[in-house]
């Protein structure tokens, strides 16, 4: 079955007495084209939650499930092949290696399962093209603004064209103008190429933007206007 599925996920971390429970009880599905914004106060489970769906952390219980695979049921090896496949991420801070270009930065993607070829090359350059930076592909890291880094990083997110787009705090760090065209590109992106988009925000901005809100509070998720 094509689209997000995550069904009663549960979260909880071993403490000296009692369990802490992160997440209660979190369901969420997506489909192809859709996006969402989940919000809620600090410390309440959201990059918990983003992990959670990207793979990059474990549930303790519940079901996932992401066009037909299920990642909890891979082994490493699988799962880091999946991840590469089936998950692009955007971060607050855009993780961009300094001593790498931003051609080479959109490429590594493509490392974590084998070298990049030369179609991989052009995709990148196009993608790059598409954010507005076609231009630089030569430079630096340091040598971009803030917004562009984060252009950088979302075309290194789409670079291996995965079905799902994880974004936390995708424009925390930039200031408002720069954080609206920033938005305003990912969504272009995102509803171009049909992925389903979950992002993590604490921007009322942000999330007026989305398509849906849901907010999660005391370990529960819950969609609101
Ligand atoms: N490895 C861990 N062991 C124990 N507790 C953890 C661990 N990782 C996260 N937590 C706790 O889980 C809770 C949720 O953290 P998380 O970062 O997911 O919240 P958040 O909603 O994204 O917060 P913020 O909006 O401030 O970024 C926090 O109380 C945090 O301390």
């Amino acid at each position: 079955m094509s689209g997000l599925i995550a069904e009663h996920l549960k979260k909880s971390y071993p403490t000296s007495s009692e369990p802490l429970e992160i997440l209660r009880d979190v369901s969420l599905s997506l489909e192809a084209g859709q996006n969402v914004a989940i919000v809620g106060p600090s410390g309440s489970g959201k990059s918990t939650l983003l992990a959670i769906l990207g793979s990059l952390d474990l549930p303790t219980s519940g079901i996932l499930q992401v066009d037909g695979v299920d990642p909890l049921s891979l082994n490493e090896k699988e799962l880091a092949a999946y991840r590469a496949d089936q998950v692009g991420f955007v971060f607050q801070e855009h993780h961009l290696l300094p001593q790498c270009t931003v051609l080479e930065n959109v490429l590594i993607p493509f490392l974590a399962t084998r070298t990049a070829n030369a179609q991989d090359v052009e995709t990148a350059k196009s993608l790059l093209e598409r954010v507005g930076l076609a231009e630089r592909l030569t430079h630096r890291p340091a040598e971009l603004s803030g917004g562009e880094r984060q252009r950088v990083a979302l075309a290194r997110a789409l670079v291996r064209d995965p079905p799902l787009l994880l974004a936390d705090e995708p424009t925390g760090s930039l200031d408002q103008s720069t954080a609206d065209a920033i938005a305003e590109l990912l969504l272009e992106l995102q509803g171009e190429r049909q992925k389903m988009l979950v992002v993590v925000t604490h921007s009322q901005s942000l999330a007026a933007k989305m398509q849906r809100r849901c907010q999660l509070d005391l370990g529960v998720l819950e969609e609101v206007a």
